[in-house]
């Protein structure tokens, strides 16, 4: 439920006044207001009444997205003529293959029951750092305001609301949604699988909850095997290996910022998803616990007061001008507690800022390095097109010419 730029998953959801004004009257109006067809949906938007264009939310389906999958938004409809607008909609592919847990292209892992944490996969082949272990489609995307559940009053119409757009699927896409597993019986059930298995995504810079039931099916370890990253123009979810995988151990992804402390990971993980961590780091012995929470807390540190050092605002670097003798041996120490850690995913911000580092002090070879590394994993850590890669790739082309060079010489 953390919404920084690696871990995504599930948002705690902010509402609007609308809520309390719009829910009770949403179904009187369905029924009878439904709007002109838009492109690319095949069914006409149901949507909420008496509003003004920017307040109303409607359900946008289109069942012949990915080749057949489909995808259902619950959305405002200036969000939803953005959403449109990607190419996922405007240069459609014929990709039917992942319709279902056994397409054909024989998947290296399979589906099982996990004791304690409900099913998960687990890999069947020894999977190399890197290797895409899955890539789908989202199925469903939802406005956080529409499945925010603190106003009890609304929650039956705000659960009819979930279902209609579910029940707009096609019925593979609708099977795969409600076979999701959730955190609690309820008497909402749609909106409990929400909460239980959405990645947290922004669209026209508001939030929103997306939902790919396959990668759904991964549980969650402080240490994890494997990362993800959304490609947001494809509407494409990647997951990939962060390290090598052997067969028979579970695929994982981390559900919350790995750097912090057990206490705090715990916490969060308690408080948005209602489990308690049972991963091996979470129930290893105290005295590894405390060595892990000191290692947690130094990169952290480290971090800040490295941002500073290569801050592109001058005022910035300059007050930080007095780590800068002892910048690249902090660097080289936050790569290596990243490294005793286990961070095989996150470490990519540390490749990263490390290669920042050498570049602003003007060590061409040192900087390459660390940046070759962060580019290699950043393409499974954050996907090609995200802006601190393209950095970073912009560094490796032309050191001298990048803005962080020699800034600190
Ligand atoms: C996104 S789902 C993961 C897939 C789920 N296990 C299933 O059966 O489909 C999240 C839920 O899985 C369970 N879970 C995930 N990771 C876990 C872990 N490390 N320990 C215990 N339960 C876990 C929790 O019930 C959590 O609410």
């Amino acid at each position: 439920m953390v919404r920084s730029r690696s871990y995504k998953i599930i948002g705690v959801f902010p509402v609007g006044p609308w809520v309390t004004s719009l829910f009770p009257s949403l179904f009187r109006y369905q029924l009878s207001c439904k709007s002109n067809k838009i492109d690319p949906w095949t069914i006409a938007p149901t949507c909420l009444p008496d509003t003004t264009d920017e307040e109303r939310f409607c359900v946008f389906t289109s069942e012949s997205f990915w080749g057949g999958r489909g995808i259902t938004i619950l959305t405002k409809p200036s969000i939803a003529r953005e959403i449109s607008q990607l190419p996922a909609f405007t240069t459609p592919t014929n990709n039917t293959s992942s319709l279902s847990e056994n397409d054909p292209r024989d998947p290296p892992f399979y589906v099982a029951a996990i004791p304690g944490r409900g099913m998960g996969l687990i890999a069947n082949r020894t999977i190399e750092r890197g290797d895409l272990i899955k890539a789908h489609a989202g199925v469903a995307i939802f406005h956080n305001d529409c499945v925010d559940k603190s106003f009890d009053d609304y929650l039956p119409h705000k659960e009819s609301l979930m279902k209609l757009s579910v029940n707009q699927l096609p019925p593979i896409t609708r099977d795969l949604f409600l076979a999701m597993a959730a955190h609690n019986e309820s008497e909402e059930p749609y909106i409990e699988k929400i909460y239980t298995n959405t990645f947290g995504e922004d669209f026209g810079e508001e939030e929103h909850s997306l939902v790919v039931p396959e990668t759904a099916r991964m549980n969650h370890d402080c240490r994890p095997n494997a990362m993800y990253y959304f490609d947001r123009r494809t509407l494409v979810h990647y997951t990939h290996a962060s390290r090598r995988i052997y067969a028979g151990e579970e695929i994982t992804i981390t559900y919350i910022d790995p750097l912090q402390t057990r206490l705090r990971r715990r916490a969060a993980i308690k408080r948005s998803w209602g489990f308690d961590c049972s991963c091996s780091l979470c129930s290893a012995e105290n005295h590894f616990i405390r060595e892990s929470n000191r290692r947690v807390t130094e990169i952290v540190r480290i971090t800040k007061i490295l941002n500073e050092v290569v801050s592109q605002n001058e005022t910035a670097r300059e007050a930080a001008r007095k780590h800068v003798p002892a910048a690249a041996e902090m660097a080289d120490l936050m790569i290596s507690l990243y490294e005793q850690e286990k961070l095989h995913a996150s470490i990519a911000d540390g490749y990263r800022l490390a290669a920042l580092v050498y570049s602003s002090i003007g060590n061409e070879w040192r900087a390459v390095k660390w940046a070759m590394l962060a580019s290699d994993i950043g393409l499974i850590h954050d996907g090609p097109e995200d802006e601190d890669l393209l950095d970073v790739r912009r560094l490796l082309l032309a050191p001298r010419q990048h803005w962080s060079w020699a800034v600190n010489v």
